[in-house]
């Protein structure tokens, strides 16, 4: 089925904010973090970008293929927001087109192809040197929905308590599960 964009879902160019602190993809409370900021654009597309720091070397002055592969991932989780549906990754396919040196500012945008039932189709570029620059790396992905339960039953007790505590984090939460 062709995916519907939520008619609550936020403006096209709105930032979206990190849906947790702490996460390692969007977070600003994890200092090696990639601090991927995204936007939501027209349709259930997303637009990101993240700029390639030290502490996220492979080989010297490259990229991880696995730090690119979380901002893949990152970006597609996004498209959460566009849909209100509660989503996490299943499967993850990522090629590696140009190495990505530090530095670089890794332009990404992601859509989502289709949806049938539980089960979330998207697909996602990251391109160098501009948004209209050459592929670097691109995936395609299938996520499944799930309710927040998932995460209450599956994290650490420690994290979860500190997130039900937080009503930011509790509100953040709420605002996926609207979702008919
Ligand atoms: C107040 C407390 C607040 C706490 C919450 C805080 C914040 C919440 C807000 C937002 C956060 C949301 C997401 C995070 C966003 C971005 C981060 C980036 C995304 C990630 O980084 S996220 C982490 C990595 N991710 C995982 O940690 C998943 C581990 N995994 C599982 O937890 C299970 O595996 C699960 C749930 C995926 C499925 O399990 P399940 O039992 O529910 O469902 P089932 O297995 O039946 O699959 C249903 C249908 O999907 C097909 N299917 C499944 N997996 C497939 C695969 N790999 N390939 C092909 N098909 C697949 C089946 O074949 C079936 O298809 P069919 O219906 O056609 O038979």
């Amino acid at each position: 089925m062709k995916p519907v964009r939520h008619p609550d879902a936020p403006a096209p160019g709105q930032l979206l904010g990190a849906h947790y602190g702490e996460c390692f993809g969007c977070g600003g409370l994890q200092p090696h973090g990639l601090h991927l900021q995204a936007r939501a654009g027209e349709g259930v597309s997303i637009t990101a970008e993240f700029t390639v720091q030290p502490a996220h070397q492979g080989a010297p002055g490259l990229a991880h293929g696995g730090v690119l592969a979380t901002a893949l991932d990152e970006t597609l989780g996004s498209l959460n927001w566009l849909l209100r549906t509660i989503a996490v990754t299943g499967r993850l396919e990522t090629d590696f087109v140009r190495p990505v040196p530090v530095g670089t500012t890794l332009h990404l945008e992601a859509e989502v192809t289709a949806v049938a039932g539980r089960k979330i189709y998207s697909r996602a570029t990251g391109r160098v040197g501009g948004p209209d620059g050459p592929v670097a790396v691109r995936a395609e992905a299938l996520f499944i929905e799930v309710k927040v339960d998932h995460f209450v039953q599956h994290g650490r007790e420690e994290e979860i308590q500190a997130a039900m505590n937080d009503p930011d984090q509790v509100r953040r939460a709420r605002a996926f599960e609207v979702n008919p």
